[in-house]
């Protein structure tokens, strides 16, 4: 099986500016990745040409064995979820959650093609399955931040992707909505028809140890990637950030950090 993403010395200039520079980068089939990166770093830019929203100016991109400039984007964007709070703004506040899901089969936002009772019923199934059974038939517009997390994180499995894209999945929501959506996020990457999992956050706590490996992305530049064990270190932390870092355990794999005063 083909890698799920290949990246050969990618950048992307927009006017005179590089916003991502020779990004050299894998992920294969089965591994499932966390990026860091502070604000402005181009976490959005590299998930956007993952989404084929945008193209690299320079240096190839292959993203579940299509490479770009040769494979159907609009084909590709239907093995790709994308789960984030931009996507929240989009949907109709009067939905009902299973309607919702469902979308996820079309890439809409509202149901308008013909669907059937199985279609209807895969829908509320995955919902099942995340633990969201109690918001069956509720309107969006009631849910909390939490429950409108995770009715996207179902939506986007409805298409059955082969790669979802977690962009800041716990923005807003409080210490235990967090805990809960991970919990759910774990769930889902312990499946054996899990798709690749990517997940872009500024909180190493999020990294669950299903994110077994980690990018350190800077100013558009990959400082460092590999193992999350190994990178999730005072010193790997305190280079990427160019500021000295502690890091405190929270158990055998998770980690807090925060700036040295
Ligand atoms: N179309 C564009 N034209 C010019 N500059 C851009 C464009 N898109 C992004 N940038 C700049 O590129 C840099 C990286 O942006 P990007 O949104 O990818 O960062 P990010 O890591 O996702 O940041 P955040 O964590 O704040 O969301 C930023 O400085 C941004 O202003």
């Amino acid at each position: 099986m083909s890698n799920i993403l290949e990246f050969k010395n990618v950048s992307v200039t927009r006017g005179n500016r590089q916003i991502l520079k020779d990004i050299s980068w894998h992920v294969k089939a089965k591994e499932n990745w966390a990026i860091l990166g502070l604000n402005g770093a181009g976490k959005t830019t590299l998930l956007k040409m993952i989404h084929g929203d945008l193209w690299p100016t320079t240096g190839s991109l292959e993203v579940l064995g299509g490479l770009f400039g040769q494979t159907n984007i609009p084909k590709l964007q239907t093995k790709i979820g994308w789960v984030s709070t931009a996507l929240q703004d989009a949907l109709h506040p009067g939905d009902i959650v299973d309607q919702i899901v469902l979308s996820g089969k079309f890439a809409s936002i509202g149901v308008y093609q013909e669907y059937s009772d199985q279609d209807l019923e895969q829908a509320r199934n995955i919902l099942k399955n995340l633990g969201g059974e109690k918001l069956l038939s509720k309107s969006y517009a009631v849910l909390s931040q939490g429950e409108r997390q995770l009715i996207l994180i179902a939506r986007a499995l409805m298409a059955k992707p082969e790669l979802l894209i977690l962009d800041e999945p716990c923005n807003g929501l409080d210490l235990f909505a967090r805990e809960e959506l991970l919990k759910r996020i774990q769930k889902i990457a312990k499946s054996p028809d899990s798709p690749a999992l990517l997940l872009v956050s500024h909180y190493t706590e999020e990294i669950l140890p299903v994110f077994d490996h980690l990018l350190l992305l800077r100013s558009g530049e990959i400082v460092n990637f590999g193992q999350t064990k190994n990178l999730l270190s005072e010193k790997s932390l305190s280079d990427f950030y160019q500021k000295p870092i502690i890091v405190q355990k929270i158990d055998e794999t998770r980690v807090s950090v925060y700036p040295k005063s």
